[in-house]
């Protein structure tokens, strides 16, 4: 305890001042003083217990004049009767003793004032957004404004807080009724004003509360980047696109990042013949990360499905793909993909076809229509150029059915592309992709108008790659950040990102260097009846669009397509310039032989073909495959 000086006399006279030199006098102060503190520790619960009563009386006081002289009198009997009680019960009054003596002591316990309140700085702050906010929220004439130059804007903004830089963290405010807070574009100026206004650089969100009209802002942290792929615990039909803000999703799932274990709220996308958005659309500017999320989606569908991957940009960054089981094709060329989307076109009629008479049967749908079945399409709109300069079709046609029937037919449709291609995306791919994702630096009119709805939080110009939004259907907007799944045939990915992405990999179906026999398929489709051929005419295979990029087909014999009549594909081929492709994608042994001017049959082992640099060369299979072109 501090030590009280003493009193002035003692000090200021001039003659005491003198003796309080001698050695005598100190030792008296300082036994005075050790006195004092000793007496006031002693009486210190008695000071406390005294201002407690004092405080209570104060209060009681306080309480006796606010009452109504009306009410004083049955309030004096019902305090006069609990007095009298207290005394006529056995030690009652020692009780009421010690219940005083207790609230006194509680009342007059010493209390460090709760430092409440903004500061000078934040209170400027509040005021300058007050002020920002005027000219949307005052119209001219309103009786009582809530917003008006130098108002009071306490009475606006009911609850804030600031992080310990000063920044906004949080903010509720008040907003008048007849805003119009039911329209996008008011709310997203609003949006802007706060965003300038609270700082520039940091993401928040947005709550819009109609009812009361209020609107909640908050600042929100970046999502987690150290996510990379790995096994999710999920279902059959549910894949992660990525992982989103905690309160924004009701599930987590068990996740790893680098030692540590925890849980995260997964972005889940269902597919299948329940899905509600069986088909993904996913867009965003170059290098932000969609080819990456084609790669996640592919390692998590070939748990349980097959798929076909058509790689418009023709950078062989699914190269890490080819030759996996259930892996049914990488296409980059143009020639390649017309035929291998065909014969998915064909298979979504045969899978519909079949399970329709399955079910006519009265049986349950075949096998080998129930095993999912994925058409991954990175950048179709840079094949469609091509097709254009060739005169052909744009190979986007053949996902019409796909997308139109996949649902009943367990085929689902992903589509990646860059916004400034978005418009050469045909009709169908805009029409029957219903989950949407926009990865990379976006404004709120980009998010909305591939979303369909704005995002509820300010998109900020500088993100990580793999992030961006993702809205399911007619769900609300949700941050996403896409679990990093680098291509590990990439050098400059580091070690552990590989091993990651390479551990979730199917086994092989050939070998690596291409030699020696194929590993034995097992899975959804038979193996003896596998036939690859060359789907392509001679001219595709040396067309100047192919040369140069990589090339991989592998197709089942047990593929062969039902046409809508219940034909086979030759049936339905567009015409004999299109017949020898149809067949060869549909990779009937006998199709192949039909059209054996230009399909050219190999090895049954063979499942993967390879053009490369003006070089066709079987992968795995037959040497008398391998030939030099051009
Ligand atoms: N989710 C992610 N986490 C970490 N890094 C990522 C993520 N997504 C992408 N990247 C990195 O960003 C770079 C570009 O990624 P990617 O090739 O997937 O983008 P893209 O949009 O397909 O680009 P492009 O249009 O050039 O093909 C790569 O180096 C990749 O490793």
């Amino acid at each position: 305890m501090a030590r009280r000086p003493l009193p002035r006399i003692l000090t200021d006279s001039a003659p005491l001042a003198r003796m309080a030199n001698s050695t005598s006098l100190a030792r008296s102060r300082e036994f005075a003083r050790t006195a004092a503190d000793s007496a006031s520790d002693v009486f210190h619960p008695l000071i406390t217990i005294g201002r407690g009563l004092r405080r209570l009386g104060a209060a009681g006081r306080g309480r006796w004049v606010e009452t109504p002289r009306d009410h004083r009198g049955p309030l004096a009997f019902f305090v006069g009767a609990c007095v009298l009680v207290v005394c006529l019960v056995p030690y009652g009054p020692l009780l009421a003793l010690v219940t005083v003596m207790g609230a006194g002591a509680w009342a007059g316990r010493e209390r460090t004032p709760v430092d409440t309140g903004p500061g000078e700085a934040e209170r400027e702050r509040l005021r300058a957004l007050y002020e920002a906010l005027v000219p949307y929220f005052s119209v001219d004439g309103a009786p009582s404004p809530l917003y008006a130059h130098d108002g009071d804007w306490e009475r606006v903004f009911p609850e804030y807080a600031f992080d310990e830089g000063g920044r906004i963290e949080r903010l509720q405010l008040k907003y008048p009724a007849y805003f119009t807070d039911g329209e996008d574009q008011s709310r997203v100026r609003i949006e802007q004003v706060l965003y300038a206004k609270a700082g520039r650089g940091r993401e928040y969100h947005f709550v819009w509360d109609e009812l009361a009209n209020q609107l909640t802002l908050t600042a929100l942290g970046a999502l987690p980047t150290d996510l990379v792929a790995q096994r999710f615990v999920t279902s059959p039909g549910e894949t992660v696109l990525g992982f989103t803000d905690p309160d924004a999703v009701q599930r987590t799932l068990p996740v790893t990042a680098g030692e540590e274990r925890r849980d995260a709220p997964p972005v889940l996308w269902r597919t299948g013949q329940r899905s509600t958005e069986p088909h993904l659309l996913i867009l965003g500017q170059p290098g932000t990360g969609a080819t990456t999320l084609l790669r996640s989606i592919a390692l998590q569908a070939l748990q349980h499905g097959e798929v076909l991957v058509i790689d418009g940009s023709g950078t062989g960054e699914y190269g890490c793909l080819a030759g996996r089981h259930g892996v049914l094709g990488v296409e980059s060329g143009l020639a390649g993909a017309l035929a291998t989307l065909e014969w998915a076109s064909h298979e979504t009629e045969r899978r519909l076809i079949a399970a329709n008479r399955a079910r006519q049967a009265g049986r349950s749908a075949p096998e080998d229509t129930r095993r999912p079945l994925w058409i991954l399409a990175d950048r179709p709109t840079a094949l469609a150029h091509i097709a254009v300069a060739e005169g052909r079709e744009d190979p986007q046609r053949w996902l019409q059915v796909p997308l139109r029937h996949g649902r009943a037919a367990q085929v689902t449709v992903v589509v990646a592309d860059q916004f400034e291609s978005a418009e050469l995306l045909s009709e169908p791919v805009r029409a029957h992709t219903k989950a949407r994702v926009v990865l990379g630096p976006a404004t709120a009119e980009e998010v909305r108008a591939v979303l369909g709805a704005p995002p509820h939080t300010t998109p900020v110009a500088s993100v990580p790659p793999g992030r961006g939004y993702a809205r399911l259907g007619s769900a609300p907007v949700l941050r996403l950040q896409v679990p990093a799944t680098p291509d590990p045939l990439d050098d400059a990915t580091g070690q552990a990102h590989r091993q990651a992405v390479l551990a979730l990999l199917p086994e092989r179906t050939v070998p690596a260097d291409g030699s020696g026999p194929a590993e034995p398929v097992t899975g959804g489709r038979s193996t003896d009846a596998d036939k690859p051929v060359d789907v392509r005419k001679p001219e595709d295979v040396s067309s100047s669009a192919d040369a140069g990029r990589t090339v991989s087909v592998s197709k089942s014999a047990d593929a062969a397509v039902v046409a809508p009549d219940g034909g086979t594909a030759a049936a339905d081929a567009d015409g004999a310039a299109d017949a020898d492709s149809a067949h060869g994608a549909h990779g009937a042994a006998s199709d192949s032989e039909q059209a054996g001017s230009s399909a050219e049959p190999v090895g049954a082992a063979s499942r993967v073909r390879s053009v490369q640099r003006g070089e066709t060369r079987v992968v795995n299979g037959s040497a008398e495959a391998v030939r030099a072109e051009g």
